[in-house]
């Protein structure tokens, strides 16, 4: 809309200062008049009236320039600088101007007031909305507070009525396990006692079956031939007595006390536990055991002085006991009066844990403290069981701290020893340690042509050769390996010849990796059993009924035979029982064999079904 101005004459005082103010704002510009006209097409006289103030731009002029000039000066028109011309502008209108000026000016006032009354409105009504939105929530959030003071006051109830509930069971549980572990600490000590009598009654069991079964051999039966003198059955505490004369102990005995060769399936009286048959005369030295050997001998003639402990390892069959043995013998013969006990590490835990406390536990250290020479087998069967491990290497610094000499055996070298507990293993490492292997085929042929001639058979050099080189591992095999030849010549009246030993020998010893060796004898086991119709449990069990006796002797035998286990290793395995039990069968089985037909060939055919088998036992053995 343009505004006429009243022309001439002097400007109201209004009207130049609307046109002194847009002049300063169109300097801002820096452009001349001409080209801001053209920009925004306008005229440029009536701008050029506009700024000298001769006439009065309509509002949205005014507006527009003060957002060109803002424009021009990088930034956004102020609130205040709008202002400032506004009232400027309505003046120059109200006082400058026409009455119609002044109408418009006012109409524009009152549209400006009208506007600011409907936002106002607007803004009371919004605000209002507001206050009852803030009011209704405000009730809301009070209704739920309240609520939940109500919730917390039912639960903090609850709570405590619970935490009263607890704690009287929590005080009754007290009293209850308070009981409980006086009854605990009761029954520990029932246990101690019923453990100590379950293993002399054991031990007593063991002990008369072999009386048992000795009686019986005595009486004379059809298809038997009388065995011979028989083996001195072990004591009660695990060792191999010494069965006294009339006169006392083996009153006429030799006078330099020296073990006599027993004759092969017979044991002389033994000594200390030590087997007679086992000294260094009958010992056969090669390569493979010269070193152990020197040293057995070295310790055996002076004790205590230069290797101590001794620890002789190698694996089943090989020589170990028999160089324990043969180091007692020595001693005890070189040195009338010396005190030498051989023990196998089972045996010596079970006397440990059969002794219990108290005076029990005292005469247990004394008889080994007592001694010169101890000689310990198989010491990797040593059980932890009631702190075995802890009591022996007690002993075993005694001993030492005495000068008195220790010698032990193992299958392995003391650091495979594990679960001895590194204090044990450390006193074991300590002293020398000896490695015997199996003996080479020389020493094999040799301890043949023993064998055969303390069997009183004649045997071609050639055959003894064959069985040498086919059997190399185990002695106890070797010489089990020469039974079976003789046994099948005999039976089937042929001469013991290079083919008749090829045919019993084939397959004989498997090619088995040490690892198996376990999961065989539990095969044997239950084959064995389901050869005579019983259980692995049964044959394993406690039973002794004839039937179950001779079949457990015949898996007893095989897997002595078949495996490289030790004897008490296999003895574990037959429900924990001892060496001594598998050494009884094993020989017990190979007089059978020789003169029964029925047993060499249940045995044989037994062996071939074992043989033809090969795989793990099944999950009853796992
Ligand atoms: N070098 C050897 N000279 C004479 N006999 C030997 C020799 N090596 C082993 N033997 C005989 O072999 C049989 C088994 O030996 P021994 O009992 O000493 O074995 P071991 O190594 O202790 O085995 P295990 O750990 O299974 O008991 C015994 O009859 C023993 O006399």
């Amino acid at each position: 809309m343009s505004v006429l101005v009243p022309l001439g004459g002097d400007l109201p005082e209004e009207s130049r200062a609307l046109a002194e103010a847009l002049r300063r704002l169109f300097d801002g510009l820096g452009i001349s008049v001409r080209r801001y006209a053209a920009r925004r097409h306008r005229d440029p006289g009536s701008l050029s009236r506009f700024l000298n103030g001769t006439r009065i731009p309509p509002w949205e002029f005014v507006h527009d320039l003060i957002r060109d000039v803002a424009e021009e000066q990088g930034r956004a028109p102020t609130p205040e600088a709008i202002e400032l011309m506004r009232r400027l502008h309505r003046t120059a209108l109200a006082y400058g101007g026409s009455a119609l000026n002044r109408v418009q000016a006012l109409e524009d006032e009152l549209a400006d007031a009208d506007r600011q009354s409907l936002r106002s409105a607007a803004l009371v009504r919004a605000l209002e909305g507001a206050l009852a939105d803030t009011q209704q929530r405000a009730t809301d959030l009070e209704l739920q507070i309240r609520q939940l003071h109500g919730h917390q006051d039912r639960t903090a109830a609850e709570k405590n009525k619970a935490l009263q509930l607890y704690e009287d069971q929590v005080t009754a549980l007290l009293r209850e396990r308070q009981d409980l572990m006086e009854q605990v600490e009761a029954l520990g000590e029932e246990l101690k006692d019923a453990h100590a009598r379950r293993v002399r009654a054991e031990r007593r069991c063991e002990e008369l079956e072999r009386q048992l079964v000795a009686a019986e051999e005595q009486v004379p039966q059809e298809d038997t031939v009388a065995e011979g003198p028989r083996a001195e059955p072990p004591a009660a505490d695990g060792t191999r007595a010494v069965r006294p004369g009339p006169d006392g102990p083996r009153a006429g005995a030799p006078a330099a006390d020296v073990p006599r060769e027993a004759p092969s399936g017979e044991r002389a009286p033994a000594r200390h536990g030590l087997d007679p048959r086992f000294v260094f005369e009958t010992f056969v030295v090669g390569d493979t055991n010269r070193f152990a050997h020197g040293a057995a001998r070295a310790v055996a003639e002076a004790p205590a002085t230069l290797y101590n402990p001794l620890f002789v390892y190698g694996t089943s069959a090989i020589g170990k006991t028999h160089l324990l043995c043969a180091i007692g013998h020595h001693a005890h013969r070189t040195r009338p009066g010396t005190r030498v006990r051989y023990v196998t590490a089972e045996t010596l835990a079970h006397e440990y844990l059969g002794a219990g406390r108290g005076r029990g536990l005292d005469a247990f250290r004394r008889r080994y403290l007592d001694l010169d020479l101890l000689l310990v087998d198989d010491i990797q069967l040593l059980t932890g069981q009631g702190g075995a491990h802890e009591e022996f290497r007690r002993l075993f610094d005694e001993l030492q701290g005495a000068r008195k000499q220790i010698v032990v055996s193992s299958d392995r070298p003391p650091k495979q020893l594990a679960h001895l507990g590194d204090r044990l293993r450390g006193r074991l490492e300590s002293g020398l340690i000896t490695h015997v292997q199996p003996p080479e085929r020389a020493v094999r042929v040799t301890l043949l042509r023993r064998k055969a001639e303390q069997e009183g058979i004649d045997v071609p050099p050639e055959t003894l050769d064959h069985i040498a080189s086919h059997v190399q591992r185990n002695v106890r095999e070797l010489e089990g390996a020469l039974v079976r030849v003789r046994a099948f010549a005999s039976l089937n009246r042929q001469p013991m010849d290079v083919q008749l030993a090829a045919i019993v020998l084939r397959d004989l010893v498997p090619d088995r990796g040490p690892s198996r060796e376990e999961d065989a004898a539990r095969r044997i086991i239950e084959m064995t059993g389901g050869y005579f119709g019983v259980t692995a449990e049964a044959l394993c069990g406690k039973e002794r009924s004839r039937a179950l006796v001779t079949a457990r002797q015949m898996a007893m035998y095989l897997c002595r035979e078949l495996t490289d286990l030790s004897t008490s290793r296999i003895g574990q395995l037959f429900g924990g029982r001892d060496h001594d039990s598998v050494d009884y069968a094993d020989r017990k089985l190979r007089a059978l064999m020789a003169e029964r037909r029925s047993i060499y060939n249940q045995m044989t055919e037994l062996t071939a079904r074992i043989k033809a088998v090969d795989g793990p036992p099944t999950d009853r053995w796992v």
